[in-house]
This record gives structure tokens, C-alpha cells and sequence, in this order.
């Protein structure tokens, strides 16, 4: 492991920001810590660096324990929001700052500013200053200022929270690619669940203080270990009283079509009866919101366009529909 978070406890006055927190992160691996604001995330990246001491617990770093190190001896890049760049020297000058107070030999410096502007695709923006680039591309340069120096851990928090979507969606792209080229342990902390599953390879979900769950992005969507979980990484429906993912919800004009065709499907599965309160074009997708007939309760079915053009489906029909996939959550039996 990397990095080894052990029983980390931080208290603000009564108020528990880190609750006994235990994390392993394993080495070259990109991992998120995804939450919904307050759950302790930032709190949890900056103990990792050394920003925030620990009430108890540890940190291990590539085996070494640095709980009591500082943060400028535990051989971490960190970027934030809002990166800090010094607005007088230009980006050349920015990235080859850490490289320059260690005193490394010129040449070797120039090399290696020149190879990281190349990774973070600024190589014909060396000699403007921090003001004349767009926020995205302030970003990049933060990572190239944070990766100059070789660190054995990178972390970012919310690196990319005050751009616009797309080129939040842009940068996402662009940081998988920089991690897959160098494969530098990293940490994300993001409330943004899409960002967590499109980057990642490992996430962590926080909750007050706790982690819920770490796996791969595919795990915590298809077997969430409860329901925060479940519903924090994605959309839910409840269907019969179970909580399923829109997708999995299957439309059809009468109650034998609404059941699925797969094989091994229960026959006895619960088909509902619901009403068509709206139908949503969402580019590739359409979502169907509904209404259970027998209980009154909205919920809403995302099917693909051509299903929704074969099924031509209109406000105020009735339409028959059932899970054909149901999330095991622990606890729960895991069929409709
Ligand atoms: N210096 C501090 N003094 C008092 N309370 C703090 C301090 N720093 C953080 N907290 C509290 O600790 C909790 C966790 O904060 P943290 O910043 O780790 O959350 P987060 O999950 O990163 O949320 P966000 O996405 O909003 O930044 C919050 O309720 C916050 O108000």
C-alpha cells in the first residue's frame, strides 16, 4: 500500500470530523474520496498531507509513518480549488519553482519544466503569467507545479470545482489520460459522483465522518453496501418498495411485456401498474416518469430513445413496469 490511513480521529470542538477512519490505498492506483459536503473529505486529504494534525490515528506513507512529519517532508504534490500561483513569475517559472528552491543543476531543470508542460499540454504558454490563462488551464499548470518535484503521492482537492461542466468533463479526460502516463499514487476528493466514476479506479464513500464503502467504481454502482451508497452514486427508483436503478426499470404496454425475457427470471416478479406523467428527451436517453397506480408514488424509468419510440409512449397512459435488475445491498434479498 501507498498509503495507509489508520483509526484517524479528528474532532472540531464536539463536532467528530473523522471518525476512526481506516483506508488503504494502493500504490499507482487513482483513487476518489467522494461525499456530500461536510462528510470529512478535505479533512481526510489534508491529514493524508499533513495539513490537518490528527486527534488520533495514523498515516503511513510507502511504510513510513508520518503522522508527526510535516507536510513539506512527507513528498506529496497537493492542488486545490483555487490554486495559489504566484501571479509574478510566468508558468515556466511557476512549474520550475519547487525544482529551484531544491537547487537542482539548470539544465535538469529546464529539461523537466519542458517535459511536464508537454504532459499538461501548456508547452506554447511558458512565458505568460498566471493571469493570462484560463482557469482550466491554471489547473494544469498546478498539476505540472505539484507533479515537478516527483512526488510519491498526489493529491487534488476538487482540482477542477470552480470550471464550467464541460471543462470540468474535459479535464476528467485529461487527468485519466496524465494518471494512465504517470502513474503516480493519487487521491481526488470530489462530492460529484459522475467525476468519482469516470476517473477513478478505487472510490471511498464518506459519510459524516465515516467511510461507507471503498471499491471500484463498478462495485459500489452494482453491489452498494446500503443505501447511501446506492443512492449516492447514481439515480434511484423505488419499485415495489426496492430501491433500482432507472435503467433497470423495464416499460411495456401490458403486464406480460413489462416482464423481463431473460432467462432465470422469476415469473412471480412483481409487475406494477403505473401512469405516464411525463416523458423526457435527454439526448440518447429518455426518462419516463411515472406514477404507481396503487400507491400514488412518483418514480421515473430511463430507457433507450428507440425503446421509447417503439413503445411511443405518451403523458397519461397506463404502462406495466419492473425491475429486471435489483442492486444486492447487504441486508436486502436482492430480488423483487
Ligand atoms: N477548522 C475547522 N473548524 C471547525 N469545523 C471544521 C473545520 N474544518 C472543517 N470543519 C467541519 O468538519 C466537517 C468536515 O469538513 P470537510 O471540509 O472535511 O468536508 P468535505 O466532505 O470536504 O466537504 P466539502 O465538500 O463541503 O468541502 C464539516 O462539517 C466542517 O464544517
Amino acid at each position: 500500500m501507498e498509503i495507509s490511513v489508520r483509526d484517524a480521529r479528528k474532532q472540531y470542538g464536539d463536532f467528530v470530523a473523522l471518525d476512526d477512519v481506516s483506508l488503504d490505498i494502493p500504490s499507482g492506483s487513482l483513487t476518489a474520496l467522494l461525499g456530500p459536503s461536510g462528510s470529512g473529505k478535505s479533512t481526510l486529504l489534508r491529514s493524508i498531507a499533513g495539513l490537518e494534525e490528527l486527534d488520533g490515528g495514523a498515516v503511513v506513507i510507502a511504510g513510513d509513518d508520518v503522522t508527526s512529519v510535516s507536510p513539506q517532508k512527507r513528498d506529496i504534490g497537493f492542488v486545490f480549488q483555487h490554486y495559489a500561483a504566484f501571479k509574478h513569475l510566468t508558468v515556466r517559472k511557476n512549474v520550475a519553482f519547487g525544482l529551484e528552491i531544491r537547487k537542482r543543476p539548470k539544465a535538469e531543470i529546464d529539461d523537466r519544466v519542458d517535459q511536464l508542460l508537454e504532459i499538461v499540454g501548456l508547452t506554447g504558454f511558458q512565458t505568460r503569467f498566471p493571469a493570462q490563462l484560463s482557469g482550466g488551464q491554471r489547473q494544469r499548470m498546478a498539476l505540472a507545479r505539484a507533479l515537478a518535484v516527483d512526488p510519491r503521492v498526489l493529491l487534488l482537492d476538487e482540482p477542477f470545482g470552480a470550471l464550467d461542466a464541460k471543462v470540468r468533463a474535459d479535464l476528467r479526460t485529461w487527468l485519466r489520460r496524465l494518471h494512465d502516463d504517470v502513474h503516480v499514487t493519487t487521491v481526488l476528493v470530489t462530492h460529484d459522483q459522475q467525476e468519482a466514476l469516470d476517473v477513478a479506479d478505487r472510490i471511498a464513500v464518506m459519510n459524516a465522518g465515516r467511510i461507507e464503502q471503498v471499491g471500484t467504481p463498478r462495485d459500489l454502482y452494482d453491489r452498494p453496501a446500503n443505501d447511501f451508497v446506492m443512492s449516492f452514486l447514481g439515480d434511484v427508483s423505488r419499485v415495489n418498495g426496492q430501491m433500482v436503478r432507472p435503467h433497470d426499470i423495464r416499460v411495456g404496454r401490458t403486464p406480460e411485456l413489462a416482464r423481463a425475457q431473460e432467462e432465470g427470471t422469476a415469473e412471480s416478479a412483481g409487475v406494477l401498474r403505473a401512469s405516464v406523467e411525463r416523458v423526457v428527451h435527454l439526448g440518447f436517453e429518455v426518462r419516463v416518469e411515472l406514477r404507481n397506480a396503487a400507491t400514488g408514488e412518483l418514480f421515473f424509468a430511463q430507457i433507450t430513445r428507440g425503446d421509447n419510440e417503439a413503445l411511443g409512449l405518451t403523458s397519461g397512459e397506463t404502462v406495466y413496469v419492473r425491475a429486471t435488475r435489483v442492486p444486492t445491498i447487504a441486508g436486502s434479498a436482492g430480488t423483487v
